[in-house]
């Protein structure tokens, strides 16, 4: 028998009143990237709350989302085992680096020695390994970055949403952190889904590519 793994866009359409947002149907499949490219304004952040479970209720949505075999229409956010990465790292300020990672941290990792190793793995993972008790407001953009997708990783997620993650940073930059996220998709074997503006981002990320059109095209 096929796998049912990978996330699974089945006749997904998302609709505004009158107007008819995006419609999608597709597969990613385990340890790929699919990109989807648009205009500000596409419905972009709209397809990435539908799959992650925080639809704003003034758009109406059909078809379905299934992740590894799973229906995940009707399940809240934290049951959907979807990680989410965005421009900003979102650290919380007072907090250290690895009390930021044991946080995130799923709560069947016992024990105050186990969780801490667990976190220290992962901060070795994103070259961090010895910035456990780091100051947040003291890491550079990469750094930080390098931070929440450590956090983000942690969760164990089955799938990744990845929404402009590499935008506020500098060229170089992001072309180290773009290897780094890309890498660890294709290592952890889960499908991901990167929005962005930008085609370079899409074309690092080496998977399929979808365009939507601007706002009020057919
Ligand atoms: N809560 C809302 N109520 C009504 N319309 C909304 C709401 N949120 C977004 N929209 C509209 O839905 C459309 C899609 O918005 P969305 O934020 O998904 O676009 P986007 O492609 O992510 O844009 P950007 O790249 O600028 O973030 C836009 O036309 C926006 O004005």
């Amino acid at each position: 028998m096929m796998d049912d793994r990978g996330l699974r866009l089945d006749d997904v359409e998302i609709r505004l009143g009158e107007r008819r947002l995006l419609a999608l149907n597709t597969r990613i499949a385990p340890g790929e990237t699919l990109s989807v490219m648009g205009p500000s304004g596409s419905g972009k952040s709209t397809l990435f709350a539908l799959i992650a479970g925080f639809l704003d209720p003034a758009f109406q949505a059909s078809g379905r989302v299934e992740l590894d075999g799973r229906d995940l229409t009707g399940l809240p956010p934290e049951r959907r085992r979807i990680g989410l990465l965005f421009q900003d790292a979102l650290l919380l300020p007072h907090m250290s680096v690895g009390e930021n990672l044991l946080f995130a941290l799923p709560s069947a990792i016992k024990g105050r020695h186990a969780r801490r190793r667990a976190a220290e793995t992962m901060l070795d993972k994103v070259g961090l390994g010895d910035h456990f008790a780091r100051d947040p407001a003291t890491l550079s953009g990469g750094q930080a970055a390098r931070v929440a997708l450590a956090r983000t990783l942690l969760a164990e997620p089955k799938a990744l949403l990845l929404d402009e993650p590499f935008s506020g940073l500098d060229a170089e930059l992001r072309e180290t952190i773009r290897r780094l996220v890309f890498g660890l998709v294709a290592e952890r074997d889960i499908p991901a889904l990167l929005v962005t503006h930008d085609r370079e981002d899409a074309e690092a990320a080496g998977g399929p590519m979808v365009e939507l059109p601007a706002a009020g095209e057919p």
